[in-house]
């Protein structure tokens, strides 16, 4: 056994967190001999708990690989002392990509299409088929304008879009920097062609788009989640993708995730599924390591962590 500080980690981790860990903390599996870890290191999951915690009181420090910290009880962990450390701004814009090809893909059929032009139906072209809808000019709603959110807006206006927001509150600087306008959920989901989803889950955002969210949809909209999958009633979504009460959808979160191989949405041309791609890119992964283990390094240290999670903000 090293002298090097006890982590508990989900492993194995990424070669970059890895290479950051060498020398410096001992990464000890979840199921492992938990015996004197200091600090806990997240990338979505598993839970931690009061009961995780109180199993280990020595804990100085939760350090999570990314942004969205559901899986953390943060207000645990504060009636512990234990800050929770996590990686805003550098994944903004890679997640903004991802949500913007989705939208693309969800409304021209990208996804059907190549399925298509695999298989052996494809003899010649056929200027009435596979028919999509629009992304330049349309409007846009996006549901979270937070840092992830405007960077889509951001792209938006590349596409001559209109945007509409919500947020828990007026986001000002984003109406004056990219022209969005704000709308109640319910303006927004009437308004809109394609609908984004970029908020945490919180116990506000838990099922915030259910069947009579989706009913106020265009029937000519998508869907387009790179939240978390608990914040769209999987359920109501598949019935209003069968009876193409929308578009399309695009998900790259699911609830559970990954969705059991029978799941009936799986069945359906018009959804795509990705595997919680949002931050996958080489460059944002580095940066998430880097500031994910500089976090776990300070909170070790009893310093101030990089970016600590406030509790209120995550109730
Ligand atoms: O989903 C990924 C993250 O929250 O960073």
């Amino acid at each position: 056994m090293s002298n090097l500080p006890r982590v508990l980690a989900d492993l194995p981790v990424s070669a970059d967190v890895t290479e950051l860990c060498a020398g410096r903390v001992e990464l000890v599996p979840w199921t492992g001999n938990t015996h004197g870890v200091v600090g806990i290191y997240t990338y979505g999951h598993p839970t931690v708990d009061a009961a995780l915690l109180d199993a280990l009181p020595a804990v100085q420090v939760i350090s999570n690989n990314g942004v969205g910290v559901d899986h953390i009880d943060v207000a645990a962990a504060a009636a512990r002392n234990v800050p929770v450390g996590n990686t805003p701004g550098v994944l903004n814009g890679a997640t903004a990509d991802l949500a913007f090809a989705l939208l693309l893909a969800a409304g021209r059929r990208l996804v059907e299409g190549d399925r298509y032009a695999r298989g052996p139906d494809f003899h010649r072209f056929d200027p009435s088929f596979m028919l999509g809808r629009e992304g330049h000019g349309s409007t846009l709603g996006v549901v979270g304008m937070g840092r992830i959110g405007e960077q889509v807006a951001k792209r938006a206006r590349g596409f001559g879009m209109t945007v509409l927001y919500c947020n828990r509150r007026r986001n000002e600087a984003a109406e004056v920097a990219l022209g969005a306008t704000f709308a109640p959920l319910d303006d927004l989901l009437e308004r809109s062609d394609y609908v984004v989803l970029t908020v945490p889950l919180t116990a506000q955002t838990r099922g915030m788009i259910g069947r009579a969210e989706l009913a106020r949809m265009k029937p000519t909209a998508s869907l387009i989640n790179v939240a978390r999958g608990a914040v769209v009633d999987v359920a109501a979504l598949t019935d209003a993708l069968r009876g193409r009460r929308i578009h399309a959808a695009a998900l790259d979160v699911t609830d559970p995730e990954p969705l059991p191989r029978d799941h009936p949405i799986l069945a359906l041309p018009n959804v795509i599924i990705t595997p919680h791609l949002g931050s996958a890119t080489v460059e944002t992964r580095r940066r998430m390591a880097e500031v994910s283990i500089d976090n776990l390094m300070l909170g070790l240290a009893g310093k101030a962590l990089l970016h600590p999670v406030q509790p209120l903000a995550h109730g």
